[in-house]
């Protein structure tokens, strides 16, 4: 058995923890076989682990306690600590592994309900799950969480990645945002991501692509970890790109254009890129997957 997930950027500029797509990037987990202990075999790097104490193993003992251990091969493309939804890839994974292993039947709904427990924001899991670009809401009535989500199709463009070498743990990302913003700028802030969404569901990427630039909520705090912001966008406008913006928590921004203009985005974007990658990516419409 293999189980696939896909990279997510969440938020897509104004849809703070709320907005995110799933990207053709993967996580993949191949179960070999049962064991007396769990052993991953990756090439991830020596800071992920390679037993019981990686992500995936934790996640799927909280899902199942009764599961047993297995011999795992995990394969990624996702880099880590980029804002590409790295770690909501493991923690879907490890609910699917669960799910499968101990024949839970966790239905769409369960599955991003436990793992945005875990993650504390559905706006990567939600489109891991479920592919394609997901809107989510997700707070607490009671001490109970409530979560809505709807999936809807993504307008097809070309999406550009570029991808800085360093990291940024989304932890220390969220610890520069502010813990209240006054009420006017948070009817402010919200206007525009509604104006982006009903764009999407338009599919009129350039409306789109203004209200993802206009962001109120988070991309402004965070400039430190992307220096790069500033120069990109003015790349993107100069050759009539849809959008910039942060991917996720960063520091990876994520572009999108129309196959007329990708490539030479993409051009202009690799003359400036001295430590950064750049990955040409789709949409994923499917989520997760096994095999
Ligand atoms: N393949 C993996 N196996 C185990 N843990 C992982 C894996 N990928 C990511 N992680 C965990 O997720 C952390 C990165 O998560 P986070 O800071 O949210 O960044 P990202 O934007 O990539 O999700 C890593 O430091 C590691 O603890
Ligand atoms: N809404 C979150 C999204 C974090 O995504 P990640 O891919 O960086 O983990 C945030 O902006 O903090």
């Amino acid at each position: 058995m293999k189980i696939r997930v896909p990279a997510t950027s969440a938020n897509l500029g104004p849809g703070f923890d709320s907005c995110g797509i799933a990207l053709s990037s993967y996580l993949t987990i191949e179960v070999i076989e049962e064991d007396s202990k769990w052993r991953v075999d990756h090439e991830l790097g020596p800071e992920i682990p390679k037993d019981e104490q990686n992500l995936l193993i934790q996640i799927a003992e909280k899902v199942a306690p009764t599961i047993k251990p297995h011999h795992l091969k995990m394969t990624s493309t996702i880099p880590i600590a980029r804002g590409l939804g790295s770690s909501s890839s493991v923690i879907v994974a490890g609910i699917e592994l669960a799910n499968r292993l101990e024949n839970l039947n966790l239905t769409e709904r369960q599955k991003i309900e436990i793992a945005t427990s875990i993650e504390g924001h559905p706006d990567n899991c939600a489109p891991a799950i479920c592919g394609d670009f997901v809107v989510a809401s997700h707070f607490f009535r009671e001490d109970q969480p409530i979560i809505h989500y709807v999936k809807h199709y993504f307008p097809e463009c070309r999406i550009i990645a570029y991808i800085p070498n360093s990291q940024v743990l989304t932890k220390e990302s969220r610890s520069v945002l502010p813990e209240n913003i006054p009420f006017a700028d948070a009817v402010k802030a919200s206007s525009i991501a509604n104006v982006m969404i009903a764009a999407i569901l338009n599919g009129d990427l350039i409306l789109t692509g203004k209200m993802m630039e206009q962001d109120q909520w988070h991309e402004a705090y965070r400039e430190k970890f992307v220096p790069h912001l500033t120069t990109i966008r003015q790349i993107v406008k100069q050759n009539e790109g849809y959008a910039a913006f942060l991917s996720g928590a960063g520091p990876t921004v994520l572009i999108l254009a129309s196959e007329e203009k990708a490539d030479l985005i993409t051009f202009e974007l690799e003359q400036m890129a001295g430590s950064a990658q750049i990955e040409q990516l789709s949409l994923d419409r499917e989520g997760v997957q096994v095999f």
